[in-house]
């Protein structure tokens, strides 16, 4: 055992790491485009605690809904962000790979930019945004009408040219002009963007990439896609700084990064004053401000990565699960019909007798936010995110070693057996009885599925027992980590039976009272008062219990921008389907064609240039 790294637990655990290759692991199932599939096969097989090998590191996919619980929460068994592995991230949004609101460990900065951008997307202020989300779309709807229903539209580049123009105009006041472009010009952000992504996904396969870009296949126009990308960036921040001191009411996004980078420097300033007061040595040497224009700069390239791909990509596959269900299509139209908002066929009055779509309807469409949630809850298009243990923690019954990756797979919990009843079906009746505003629940009891509180492996009792043994073996030669130094084994918790979360059964607030399953209710805007009432988000979640279905993540690294993707989502795709009947093109090769091409590419999306392509027919001339 001389020098051998202790193990804790993981040998207890199962998975595709008993069949790993030496030195590369599980590495060859990474690389597959199509790995949100591979962890949920790992899940469905292994259950909610699996073992896997990225080359020659352990680490863990888990699934097991009171086991994410624990690490999204703020407790004990939390487990803080995997800073190294979205450091492409950084590299793509500042010369000096800044860290940012995603990819940074959760310490003062990012608290302090948190707090700060949680109050941009307080609702109050989203809210604002609805007629620019409205009017952007009303643009896309009369280029799509343009088109005609013979010719085929990629459904996934027109509600991105949207989401680009949204985010550019409602956080920073810039135009991207997206919706009125015919043609897209090479160094238009809406193409640099997908570029820098691909350059993104291909570090984080092959870390090396980043130190020797000129040697690797593609490397220099990776490269290049990163300084086109940054110097996007640098204009908006030259445009936030040319402003100056903005206007007291205005929250949004560029105003409230202003408000930050003033604070560090006069923080940094006042922190000279008393040096030089104090007559410390060296007092003139001036502090550096804790945040510069560097990281600010990573912040605004975050928000576009965060804010563009994910709030399209859901657009779009939720037009397909609902252009390919039987049935979903038309229950939509009524919907609309029944407030007044679907466009008629010429001879009842056609485009002017459908009135137009005001905010307040978006909470009346509750069949439409059913599907959103089916679609996010299949095809999450965050489909994976990856966490770091910084100290022995126990996951479920096991303890893993400080260091040990976490990836909470969302695909996988989304779709595994162990959490859903027929998952591979598109049902949106699943979502009619839940409260409107919860977007992070534990659906186990409603689906039917037996509630246990450790993982939902079928070799669980084995492995508690297992565990048990292996531990009391193996403690002695592990050294004494804050769990074990006060006896709070995860393996003993699991073998005398307490499982590793004490259940507490919520009434769902504001829910039809059911008591049959946990609603842990959305949980973005950082605590900021978002309208519950309308789109969701709030904050000040309680313990949670488990979780099954956060696409938008929970706790305190939750979504920041929930409310304007919801809001983005919802105003899409109430007046596209208001005005269009949607057809999945035949080039597409229906459900199955479309499957086959899933990549997990940054975001859950399609591979290849084609996207998801639809006949969009006027229901006017219908
Ligand atoms: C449907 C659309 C969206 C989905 C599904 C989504 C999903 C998520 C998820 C799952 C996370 C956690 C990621 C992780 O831990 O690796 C996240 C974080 C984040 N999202 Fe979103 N997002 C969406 C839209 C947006 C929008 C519109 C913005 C802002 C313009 C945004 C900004 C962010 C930021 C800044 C974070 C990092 C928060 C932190 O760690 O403090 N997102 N999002």
């Amino acid at each position: 055992m001389y020098g051998r790294k202790p193990k804790y637990d993981l040998d207890l655990i199962p998975g595709p790491w008993t069949h790993a290759l030496p030195f590369i692991g599980n590495l060859l199932q990474f690389l597959r485009p199509d790995f949100h599939r591979v962890c949920l096969r790992w899940a469905d097989k292994y259950g909610g605690i699996v073992r896997i090998k990225f080359l020659w590191h352990d680490g863990l996919l888990v699934t097991d809904p009171p086991a994410l619980a624990a690490i999204c929460g703020r407790g004990e068994g939390a487990v803080d962000k995997a800073a190294n592995i979205y450091s492409p991230i950084n590299q793509m949004c500042t010369p000096h790979a800044y860290p940012n609101l995603l990819t940074s460990l959760a310490d003062d900065r990012w608290r302090a930019v948190r707090k700060a951008i949680a109050l941009s997307f307080a609702f109050g202020n989203i809210r604002k945004k609805f007629p620019l989300i409205r009017d952007r779309t009303g643009e896309l709807l009369e280029w799509l009408r343009g088109v005609g229903p013979l010719e085929s539209v990629d459904v996934d580049q027109a509600a991105l040219r949207v989401t680009l123009d949204v985010i550019g105009l409602s956080a920073f006041g810039h135009d991207y002009g997206c919706t009125r472009l015919q043609q897209v010009p090479y160094n238009h952000l809406l193409r640099v963007l997908p570029r820098a992504f691909t350059e993104v996904m291909r570090r984080i396969a092959n870390p090396f990439r980043s130190f020797a870009p000129g040697l690797v296949k593609n490397g220099k126009k990776g490269l290049t896609s990163f300084k086109d990308f940054q110097r996007h960036m640098q204009e908006l921040l030259g445009e936030i700084k040319a402003r100056g001191p903005p206007a007291r009411g205005d929250a949004d996004i560029g105003a409230q990064l202003y408000r930050v980078l003033e604070a560090a420097r006069v923080e940094a300033e006042e922190k000279q004053q008393q040096n030089g007061k104090s007559g410390r040595r060296w007092w003139w040497r001036k502090p550096k401000p804790a945040i510069t224009d560097e990281r600010i700069l990573s912040e605004i390239g975050i928000l576009f990565v965060e804010g563009f791909e994910t709030t399209g990509h859901t657009i779009s596959w939720t037009l397909f699960n609902i252009a390919t269900t039987p049935g979903t299509q038309e229950a939509v139209a009524e919907e609309l019909s029944s407030l007044g908002l679907l466009v008629r066929p010429k001879s009842e009055g056609g485009r002017s007798a459908a009135r137009q779509l005001e905010l307040d309807d978006l909470k009346r469409l509750r069949y439409l936010t059913a599907c959103v949630k089916e679609s996010m809850r299949m095809y999450p298009v965050v489909s994976i995110m990856g966490r770091t243990t910084d100290k022995p923690t126990r996951v479920g019954p096991y303890v893993v070693p400080s260091g040990t990756p976490v990836a909470t797979a969302l695909f996988a919990i989304h779709n595994t057996i162990h959490n859903w009843r027929d998952p591979m079906t598109f049902k949106p009746e699943r979502w009619l009885d839940v409260p409107l505003e919860s977007y992070v629940l534990d659906m186990r009891a409603k689906e039917g599925i037996p509630m246990s509180d450790g993982p939902a492996s079928p070799m669980a009792g084995e492995h508690a027992v297992a565990a048990k043994n292996q531990h009391q073996a193996s403690s002695a030669a592990a050294p004494a980590g804050p769990l074990e130094s006060n006896g709070n084994s995860a393996a003993a918790a699991a073998a005398n039976g307490t499982g590793t979360t004490t259940r507490m059964r919520t009434t769902p607030s504001g829910s039809s009272g059911s008591d049959e399953y946990d609603d842990v209710n959305g949980g973005g805007g950082g605590g900021v008062d978002a309208d519950g009432d309308l789109l969701g988000g709030g904050g000040g979640a309680g313990r949670r219990t488990g979780i099954s279905f956060m696409p938008f993540s929970e706790g305190p690294r939750s979504c920041v921008g929930q409310s304007l993707a919801k809001l983005e989502v919802m105003t899409v795709l109430a007046m596209l389907l208001a005005n269009f009947r949607i057809e999945l093109s035949d080039e597409m090769g229906g459900r199955e064609g479309v499957r086959q091409r899933e990549s997990t590419h940054l975001t859950l999306q399609t591979r290849g240039t084609r996207g998801i392509r639809m006949h969009l027919h006027p229901r006017d001339q219908e």
